[in-house]
């Protein structure tokens, strides 16, 4: 059996070889949005075993498991936290062609020196081996983030939350790695979601006073920002599953928010005209602050209602919007520009019919002296694969600017994903030496050890500016 995922995994030519080897494979990380928690990172957390830590809140591996028709109780249920893994090694030989089996023999390969497959005939040898070691030294939540050479995380965080565990970390000197919140307000925009109410409850207690008018919200809103500021929050992320744009008065979106506090309900036009006013109030917001604005579009979220009910957010039951984006999108952009305040923004869909659409209308923002103003999203999720992230790098090339590029980012909820980021760059120098060795581009070390290093780690140290 050859050396699976050996030093020269993606890469296929010598060319690739070199500027992995040379600008890529060593380049620190920003990992600037991901969903782990800054409480396990601050008490750096051990984790019981490998189900805890590779199963625990992985809902992309809960997926295939349920398509390999695993019972529920073996992935979100209640059986051992051993019989889990078992299921687990039983799926991933069936998710080959799927970057999870990959990932999943990288993970094991490079933070637990792990060669074997997995597989039901090996389950218990690679169960008793990476528990052995993460019952050990070394395994804990921070030693896994400074043995993948990570310099900045970007955790994804409610306007209302504390920051507690930010701040924590902030004081504790002994620990390199800057963790760092991201301002998340979806739930202010989702006006018409029975998880409002409660959430505003949260947010007057978080700024200590009664929000009982927009404005009220707004300056709570703005009051969170700053204070997220303070704590070194450079980014914004909105998941906007749809792209509203409803223009409507300061006074029209009041009335909308005194019904919504009276418990009326609101028309899908009310709701997009709250979230359009919303959106812009925050996206001059973000540029008053110099911060950059993530905009996470079109997923379908939450499709099978008896399993949401039964399991909640994340868990896997999501998929792609195939609705429309340009002129939603344009409109939001357009407005913010016009005063002269659209921030720097991450346009990400989940859907890649929409990547020329937004790698496009980039183009009639960028500006303002900063290089790669408007960034096409690194493939998110379902994209987040070999072919999803060529197409995503590919359709920036041809039409905006690759070099500028800010970078991957792992998105994910478990402490050993970051080998996403090697997955990436390996893919980004064997493509750059494909162009060489077909003679599309010049064999010029220098530029494109340039281009290596800007994508893996420079332009993102530039962009998000975390200090
Ligand atoms: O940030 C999001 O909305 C998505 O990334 C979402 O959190 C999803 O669960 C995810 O992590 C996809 O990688």
């Amino acid at each position: 059996m050859t050396d699976y995922l050996n030093s020269t995994f993606l890469l296929r030519n010598q060319t690739a070889v070199f500027l992995y080897e040379n600008f890529a494979k060593d380049m620190p990380i920003i990992d600037y949005h991901c969903h782990l928690s800054p409480k396990q990172i601050y008490e750096n957390h051990h984790f019981q075993n490998i189900t805890e830590i590779w199963l625990g809140g992985d809902h992309y591996k809960w997926r295939v498991m349920r398509a390999n028709g695993v019972d529920e109780s073996y992935i979100t249920g209640d059986a051992s936290d051993y019989d889990k893994f078992v299921a687990w090694a039983k799926t991933v030989p069936m998710t080959l062609g799927n970057p999870l089996y990959q990932w999943s023999h990288l993970e094991l390969q490079r933070f637990f020196d792990i060669k074997t497959l997995l597989n039901e005939n090996t389950a218990h040898e690679i169960w008793e081996k990476t528990n052995q070691l993460l019952n050990g030294e070394g395994f804990g939540a921070r030693d896994l983030i400074t043995k993948s050479n990570v310099q900045v995380i970007c955790t994804t965080d409610d306007p209302a939350d504390s920051l507690e565990y930010h701040m924590k970390l902030q004081a504790d000197k002994d620990f390199g790695v800057k963790v760092v919140p991201a301002f998340r307000p979806d739930k202010a925009l989702e006006i018409r979601r029975d998880t409002f109410g409660p959430w505003l409850k949260q947010l007057e207690q978080a700024v200590g006073k009664e929000i009982s008018s927009y404005s009220d919200l707004l300056q709570a809103l703005q009051s969170r920002a700053e204070f997220f500021h303070q704590i070194g929050c450079r980014v914004s992320d909105h998941a906007l599953d749809i792209v509203p744009f409803e223009e409507a008065t300061f006074d029209e979106v009041s009335d909308i928010f005194a019904k919504a506090l009276r418990g009326e309900v609101l028309t899908t036009l009310e709701e997009h005209k709250h979230k359009t006013c919303t959106m812009l109030f925050l996206g001059k917001l973000y540029a008053r602050l110099g911060w950059v604005m993530q905009l996470h579009m079109h997923a379908a979220r939450n499709n099978n209602t008896r399993m949401f009910r039964r399991l909640g957010p994340d868990t896997g039951f999501d998929s792609m919007n195939d609705g429309q984006l340009a002129e939603a999108l344009c409109a939001l952009l357009n407005t913010l520009d016009e005063e002269n305040l659209l921030p720097k923004t991450i346009l990400y869909s989940l859907n890649p019919k929409d990547y020329p659409v937004m790698a496009a209308l980039m183009g009639s923002f960028q500006g303002d002296g900063v290089p790669g103003k408007l960034q096409l999203g690194a493939a998110w999720w379902y994209n987040d694969t070999l072919d999803g992230m060529l197409e995503q790098m590919k359709t920036l090339a041809n039409i905006g600017l690759l070099s500028r590029f800010v970078g991957m980012l792992t998105d994910s909820r478990s402490f050993l994903s970051y080998t996403r980021h090697e997955y990436f760059r390996r893919l980004l120098c064997n493509l750059l030496g494909e162009w060489v060795e077909n003679g599309e581009a010049p064999d010029d070390k220098e530029l494109l050890g340039k281009i290596v290093r800007g994508i893996c780690y420079e332009n993102a140290q530039a962009y998000f500016s975390f200090g």
